[in-house]
């Protein structure tokens, strides 16, 4: 495998009327990486990770995968994942692997997210943080170069969040490009090599991890607003963002 990106977005925008979701964001994903995607709610994550996912077009910019014999393959887990209650967890990505082919087997799948052990339970009777595991695993069918995961771990506790974003690292030592939207910067930090910070629709920030210096934790704080965050250790924030389009 190269280093060639999975994915490269160029100039990217999204309108939604009159409202603009992304502004010029450009970025590559490389294969073998956890990208982590922060920002405060509304900032353009979502939009930014389908966009990147091919299941929402640009206005105008593109998303572009590397050209290779056959079909790139993207993984997708949009922050609404619920698959039937009364399929179990086995019956669930059989039935994806199915649809998709190729690549690790459904045993492989569920084993990479520590989920072989509950493949007979039905999806009703999991825990919201096996559900969420059982979603990293769908995202995984048919081996795909990039895996876009959308807050897989909102409203899980530490140890399920742990075991999630580890379950990335597992996809990215698979060389997968793995590209996670989260609001949890300090636990992404451990597993993610790289945090890009979005803000009102601008690519804010763009920086390796683990973080160097204030300057990333700064312009984060001052994006999440009012937010209290454990990186800086502040318990209030000064009001203002930081500079439209500017990389700090
Ligand atoms: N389908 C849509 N129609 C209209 N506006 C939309 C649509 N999807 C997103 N938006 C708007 O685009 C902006 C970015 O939304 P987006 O969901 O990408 O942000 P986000 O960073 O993922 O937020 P959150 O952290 O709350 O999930 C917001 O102003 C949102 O209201």
């Amino acid at each position: 495998m190269t280093d060639n990106p999975v994915v490269t977005a160029s100039n990217v925008a999204c309108e939604y009327g009159p409202v603009s979701a992304l502004a010029g964001v450009s970025a590559s994903i490389h294969p073998g990486s956890v990208t982590a995607v922060v920002g405060p709610n509304g900032g353009g994550k979502s939009t930014f990770l389908r966009t990147l996912a091919g299941v929402a077009t640009p206005t105008s910019g593109t998303v572009a995968y590397p050209v290779t014999e056959g079909t790139h393959a993207v993984g997708y887990l949009p922050q609404s994942f619920r698959p039937r209650d009364d399929l179990t967890v086995g019956e669930t990505v059989r039935y994806y692997d199915a649809l998709v082919g190729d690549g690790p087997t459904p045993e492989e799948l569920l084993d990479r997210v520590g989920l072989a052990h509950v493949a007979d339970r039905r999806v009703g009777a999991l825990s919201g943080g096996m559900l969420r595991l059982l979603g990293v695993a769908v995202a995984g069918v048919g081996d795909p170069d990039l895996v876009v995961l959308d807050e897989p771990t909102s409203g899980l506790d530490r140890t399920m969040t742990k075991r999630v974003f580890e379950s990335c690292a597992t996809l990215a030592g698979e060389d997968c490009g793995v590209v996670v939207a989260t609001h949890d910067l300090p636990t992404i930090e451990r597993v993610a090599d790289r945090a890009l910070l979005l803000d009102r629709g601008r690519l804010q920030a763009d920086r390796p991890l683990p973080i160097e210096g204030t300057a990333f934790a700064t312009a984060y704080d001052d994006a999440v607003d009012g937010e209290t965050t454990v990186r800086s250790g502040r318990e209030t924030r000064d009001p203002g963002h930081t500079s439209d389009g500017e990389a700090v």
